[in-house]
Parts: C-alpha cells; sequence; structure tokens
C-alpha cells in the first residue's frame, strides 16, 4: 500500500515539475526537457531536419547548443555563423578533426579521404590532389569521357524520352549518368547504367546502393549508437538495407578492380599509351598491395565514388528544377548560350568546351542551386581541445560541432533579406563577371583545407550538363509531383524528379 502511495506522490511531482518547464519554456522553440534534454523535438522534426534547423538556427542568431538526454554525452553545438564556421575549418583547424563518433557512423567509407584525420588524412590529400585530379591528363580525360558520355548516352536518351512522350525521373538518369562518367574515371570502363534508350532502363542493384547507404547513415547520426549498432548485430530495419546495398556495391568494386587490373597487364608494356584510369593510376604508386592492399584500394575509390555521384546528380536535379519553375531565368540562360556558342546556321555544339567559360550567367545560376540546395546539407567535426568560438559559444573538449551547409545558403546575414529568392543575378557583377564571394560563406563546397577538391570539375561537369540539356530541350515539372528532399546525407529528392520533355530549338 505504502509503495502504490509513494508512486502515486512520485507520478504527481514529475508531474508538476514538468507543467512547470512547460511553463517556462513554452515560448522555446526547442524546449529544455528534464532527463530527455531537446530530444522529443528533434525526433518530431528529423523529417524536416534541414529546414528545421535553419530556422532554430535563425532564431538563435546563428548558432545553438543542443542538449541530448543526461548523462549520454550528445550534446553538440550546430551552428550557420560564417565567422565560426571559418574558425573550426581554417583559422583554428588543427584543433578540430572528423573524430571517432564520426568515423563509426561513415565505417563503411573505409580508411579513404572522407573519414581520415591528421596524417592519414594529409596523406590521403596528397594521392587524390596530386596524382589524380590536378594532372593535366586527368582534366583532358574528363572532359573527354563527359563530352561522349552527353553524346552518345544522356542526349539520345532524353531524345528517346521525348519521341516516346512518356515522363522520366531526370534525378534518377542524371544519377546513373555521373555513376557512369565517375566508373570511366576509376576503372576505364563504363558500366552503362545509362543506356541511350528508354526502352533499355534497367534496376541495377549495385547502381542503387549508394542512395541506400547516405540514407541510413543520415539515421545512424540520430539515433543512440548502442541501438544502431544492435540493429547491424541482428540484421534488421536500417542496418538489414545497409548490409545488403553495401553488399552489393562492393561485389561490383572488387569485381571492377580485378577487371581493370587484367586490362592493364594487357597493355603493361606500353602503359602510358594506354587510356588514363585511376586504378591504374595508384597500382602505379603501390596501391593494391601489400599493406595498401586491395581493401585500401576500394576504400580509395569507393570514397571517390560517393564525392562525385549524388553531390553532381542531386545538384543537378535541384538545379533542373530550380530552372523550370523560373521562366526568366530559364529565357536568360538560353539566351546567353545563343549569344556566345552559336555562330548562323550552326547549332549548339558541346564539342567547343571552351564556349563554357562565357557562360556567366549560367554559371550563376549553377551556383544559385548550391547555394540554396547543397548536396552535403551538414558536416561535423570534434574538438580536440575545449576552446571558445568566436560567437561566445563554448565548445569542450570532445564535442561535436556541426555547421549547416543548407541553413548558410539561407541566412539573411549572409545573402540578404532576399536570401530565400534563386537569382542567379546576385552571383554576377554588373559588368557581367562572376563575383566571387569567400568559401566560408558559399559554403557548397567546404571552406579551409577539407575543401572539396574536385570543385572545378564539378561545376564543369554541371554546366556541359545544364547547357547540353537546356539548349536541346524545355524541362516541365509533372504536374502535382512533389519535391522535397530526402533524409539523406546527400540532398537528394525524396520522390526524385518528374518530368516532361519537349524539344526546344535554338
Ligand atoms: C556538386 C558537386 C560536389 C559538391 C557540392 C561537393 C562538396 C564537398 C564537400 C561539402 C566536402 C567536404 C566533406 C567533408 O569534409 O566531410 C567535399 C569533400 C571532398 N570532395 Fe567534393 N563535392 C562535389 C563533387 C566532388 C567531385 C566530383 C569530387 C572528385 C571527383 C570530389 C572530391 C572530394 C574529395 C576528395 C573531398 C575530401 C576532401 C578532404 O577531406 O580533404 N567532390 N566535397
Amino acid at each position: 500500500m505504502c509503495m502504490i502511495i509513494g508512486g502515486f506522490i512520485a507520478i504527481f511531482i514529475l508531474f508538476f515539475i514538468y507543467i512547470h518547464y512547460w511553463r517556462c519554456n513554452r515560448d522555446e522553440i526547442v524546449p529544455n526537457w528534464p532527463v530527455i534534454g531537446m530530444v522529443p523535438t528533434f525526433v518530431r522534426h528529423v523529417s524536416d531536419f534541414n529546414d528545421f534547423a535553419t530556422l532554430v538556427l535563425k532564431r538563435h542568431g546563428g548558432t545553438f547548443r543542443f542538449q541530448g538526454p543526461w548523462f549520454t554525452n550528445t550534446s553538440f553545438i550546430i551552428t550557420a555563423d560564417p565567422i565560426n564556421v571559418d574558425n573550426i575549418s581554417s583559422k583554428n583547424f588543427g584543433n578540430y578533426g572528423k573524430g571517432s563518433n564520426f568515423q563509426e557512423i561513415f565505417d563503411f567509407f573505409g580508411d579513404g579521404i572522407i573519414n581520415s584525420d591528421s596524417h592519414d588524412w594529409k596523406q590521403d590529400q596528397r594521392t587524390m590532389y596530386h596524382l589524380i585530379l590536378k594532372g593535366k591528363s586527368f582534366k583532358k580525360m574528363l572532359s573527354q569521357i563527359i563530352q561522349k558520355k552527353v553524346e552518345n548516352c544522356l542526349l539520345p536518351f532524353l531524345e528517346d524520352v521525348c519521341e516516346e512522350g512518356v515522363h522520366v525521373d531526370l534525378q534518377d538518369a542524371l544519377n546513373r549518368f555521373t555513376f557512369d562518367t565517375n566508373c570511366t574515371i576509376v576503372f576505364g570502363f563504363d558500366p552503362n547504367t545509362l543506356p541511350n534508350k528508354f526502352s533499355e532502363l534497367r534496376e541495377i542493384a549495385y547502381q542503387k546502393s549508394l542512395p541506400v547507404i547516405e540514407e541510413v547513415i543520415f539515421y545512424r547520426h540520430f539515433i543512440p549508437s548502442f541501438l544502431w549498432r544492435l540493429q547491424k548485430w541482428i540484421h534488421v530495419g536500417q542496418e538489414k538495407k545497409l548490409k545488403i546495398a553495401g553488399e552489393n556495391l562492393d561485389r561490383f568494386l572488387y569485381e571492377s578492380i580485378t577487371f581493370s587490373k587484367q586490362e592493364q597487364s594487357k597493355c603493361s608494356e606500353k602503359i602510358d599509351e594506354c587510356y588514363f584510369d585511376l586504378v591504374k593510376a595508384l597500382k602505379k604508386e603501390g596501391y593494391g598491395e601489400g599493406k595498401m592492399g586491395e581493401k585500401y584500394l576500394r576504400d580509395i575509390i569507393l570514397n571517390l565514388l560517393i564525392a562525385g555521384n549524388g553531390t553532381i546528380s542531386s545538384g543537378l536535379s535541384w538545379f533542373f528544377w530550380l530552372v523550370s519553375t523560373h521562366p526568366i531565368v530559364e529565357a536568360k540562360i538560353i539566351q546567353e548560350i545563343k549569344d556566345n556558342c552559336i555562330t548562323q546556321n550552326e547549332n549548339w555544339s558541346i564539342s567547343r568546351v571552351e564556349d563554357l567559360d562565357k557562360l556567366v550567367y549560367l554559371h550563376g545560376a549553377v551556383c544559385e542551386a548550391l547555394r540554396l540546395y547543397p548536396p552535403i546539407p551538414f558536416e561535423h567535426m570534434c574538438a580536440i581541445k575545449s576552446n571558445i568560438l568566436p560567437s561566445g559559444d563554448r565548445v569542450s573538449q570532445n564535442t561535436k560541432v556541426m555547421y549547416s551547409l543548407y541553413a548558410m545558403g539561407r541566412m539573411e546575414q549572409i545573402w540578404g533579406d532576399d536570401c530565400m529568392k534563386f537569382k542567379p543575378e546576385r552571383l554576377v557583377s554588373e559588368t557581367g563577371n562572376i563575383i566571387r564571394v569567400p568559401s566560408y560563406k558559399f559554403i557548397a563546397f567546404n571552406t579551409g583545407p577539407r575543401s572539396c577538391l574536385g570543385k572545378d570539375i564539378s561545376l564543369f561537369q554541371m554546366k556541359m550538363v545544364a547547357a547540353s540539356i537546356l539548349s536541346k530541350f524545355h524541362i516541365q515539372v509533372v504536374e502535382g509531383h512533389p519535391v522535397t528532399p530526402k533524409l539523406s546525407i546527400v540532398l537528394r529528392m525524396k520522390h526524385g524528379l518528374k518530368v516532361k520533355l519537349t524539344r526546344r530549338c535554338i
């Protein structure tokens, strides 16, 4: 009897404590409850995480401290203040690393550059930059591969869609396109996941794996690690999805590495005359042997595929959606192509790569899409030692600091009152030149020493695809098709981008 009465009294006291907290916090956008912290609000908003984080950051002057449940060490700081971001990513770079929590969440990525810290990261960056991305032969090869794929597959595929009068998921087509071009760069062969005919479109498990993996990794950010580790152990839920997708992708990667090596050995005597591919370049440096064995080669290659696949295709999907819903912007892009790339009696030709540099307005439009819909919407780092951010917020040792690239593209303090408008003009000067915005403000490619190594080639690829498609087709989003972001570490569209194409003659 005493226990029952005691229980009632405890419930009563707890009820009053909660009522008291509710009254004190009811105007707070994220109430901080005893014991459970801010978890309920975050759970409620996990489906619109990026927009909700933007709202919270705007209300709190750009920086916010998330309080997790008591004694769980899950509190973190989230910021969209460019001065803080500059501090974390550049000025105080030595004090921030990806940290063990990041590496645990992203364990599928292995020992590649995305996961690495300190000495390993420097080594990975050297490999990526000096060996591959900076080389002249790489850039030449890249532009040839993209041009060929656009001419032989992407445009014929869309022509076919047009002829058949069917609706197509443009995001899926672009994702297949970037998957094929990346594989051609990495392995030296095109898996042709994007055919040149609509009727030949097939479901391919390994090509579908990356979006699934990115989605599961997003969930891992928001559920306690013991829970997802338990799911992984007993092979259920999201973790089961990741395991299946991971196995499909790994099978493809290892088979492709073996194939690529066999092809190389056929032309080993005149190695420089062979077609450049990444596996060959890495093998020359000793990767794939001994300590830097097959698994390490797989990690490097996987990181490059992840870096360049969903980022470019999702960036392009948001770009096409924005252009198709802003007819004035579309008309200006078409006019620019007409003025700069077409002489009398001649069609727009993508063989003239140098013409792309003249398309300043198109450059502005692509960057505007990346500002509003950055393919990587948030980053997280971990403080090695405690310090104080320029905003005055204290960061303790081992505290996670997130910065929202998505929110930074939507802050009035950075972009002005019309920050939510898609307005390429803001990135083009009155004299018709590109306005350079510091990378800690235009953050889509990150900032500081860990900035994206593929920025130039991505912009080149995006402009090439955008100009090629827009000069040939008018894109119309299918009426009623919902366009919302997917819950993922890459900002893809949840339902794809269903469009109808009509031919355009310019
Ligand atoms: C629109 C396309 C792209 C966007 C928006 C983008 C954005 C980013 C961002 C935000 C990061 C920082 C990620 C982090 O630190 O966790 C990053 C890193 C990186 N990106 Fe990109 N990326 C794009 C395309 C590419 C491409 C095509 C490549 C290479 C082929 C590439 C290679 C890399 C590499 C190697 C890193 C790691 C840099 C480091 O940690 O030092 N990216 N990218």
